[in-house]
């Protein structure tokens, strides 16, 4: 028998608004969570023929000793050089969206969260039942990405360029998380309460009541 489409929500948010964070409470309901940047390391891992094109492209230089891509270098290099930026998005993102859709039919929890820092930006609200947006300031935003990832004040302003604004996101949104104030168990209970909703939204697109409809007797 084939497999009924999930239901997926699609979260999304600009870079380090707490999208990780927002989908570990999700998964801790027992709800699949696919991970766009997981995926992405995937479809690069040594002998892919991801990473062959980018070493076609770029050159050997872009592996590190033992044979990875060497992201940080990479990710210089892409945001210091939008049409570079293109090509790999060109290159990579065929390749993900297709991984993400596979995974997404995999999975076998109520719905599904597709996580997507670029949902909105490569319009793929298509492959989503609904969009959840973790929104913070671009203010919390540059302080989290240069704390995480000890990335220079100008490397953060060329990230935030290439994504939407927070308001172009926001207009975009069904549901809206607010990762502003640092209190967790806030978030959680609003993440909490999204979960019950998507619970019965999964129903009604994936359960008994909305299977083909039932013939009634004639009399
Ligand atoms: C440039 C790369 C090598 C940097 O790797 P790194 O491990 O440092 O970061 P990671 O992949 O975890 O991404 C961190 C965040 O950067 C932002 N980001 C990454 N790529 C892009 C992009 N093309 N445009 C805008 N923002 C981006 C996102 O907010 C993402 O969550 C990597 O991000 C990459 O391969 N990007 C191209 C593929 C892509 O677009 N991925 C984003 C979602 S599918
Ligand atoms: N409410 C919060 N208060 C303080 N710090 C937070 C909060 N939420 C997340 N963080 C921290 O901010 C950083 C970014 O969070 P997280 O990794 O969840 O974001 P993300 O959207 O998944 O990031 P990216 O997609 O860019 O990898 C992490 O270091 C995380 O610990």
């Amino acid at each position: 028998m084939i497999k009924p489409a999930p239901y997926i929500v699609g979260l999304t948010g600009g870079i380090a608004s707490g999208k990780s964070t927002v989908a570990r409470v999700f998964a801790a309901q027992g709800i699949a969570v696919v991970d766009a940047d997981d995926i992405s390391r995937q479809v690069v891992a040594p002998g892919s023929s991801g990473l062959q094109g980018i070493l076609e492209h770029f050159g050997q230089q872009m592996l590190t000793a033992d044979g990875q891509l060497d992201r940080r270098r990479l990710r210089e290099l892409i945001f210091s050089q939008p049409d570079e930026r293109i090509w790999l998005e060109q290159w990579l993102h065929p390749r993900i969206e297709t991984a993400m859709q596979e995974a997404c039919l995999l999975a076998t929890s109520p719905y599904v969260i597709l996580m997507v820092p670029l949902l909105l930006e490569n319009g793929l609200e298509r492959l989503v039942d609904r969009v959840l947006v973790v929104d913070v300031s671009e203010q919390t935003q540059r302080q989290r990405t240069q704390a995480r990832d000890g990335v220079s004040p100008t490397q953060v302003e060329a990230i935030l360029a290439a994504q939407l604004t927070r308001a172009a996101r926001l207009a975009r949104a069904d549901d809206v998380l607010s990762n502003e104030d640092g209190s967790l168990p806030q978030l959680e209970a609003e993440i909490l309460r999204l979960h019950r909703q998507y619970l019965d939204l999964a129903a009604g697109k994936c359960g008994p009541g909305n299977s083909a409809p039932v013939q009634k007797p004639l009399h």
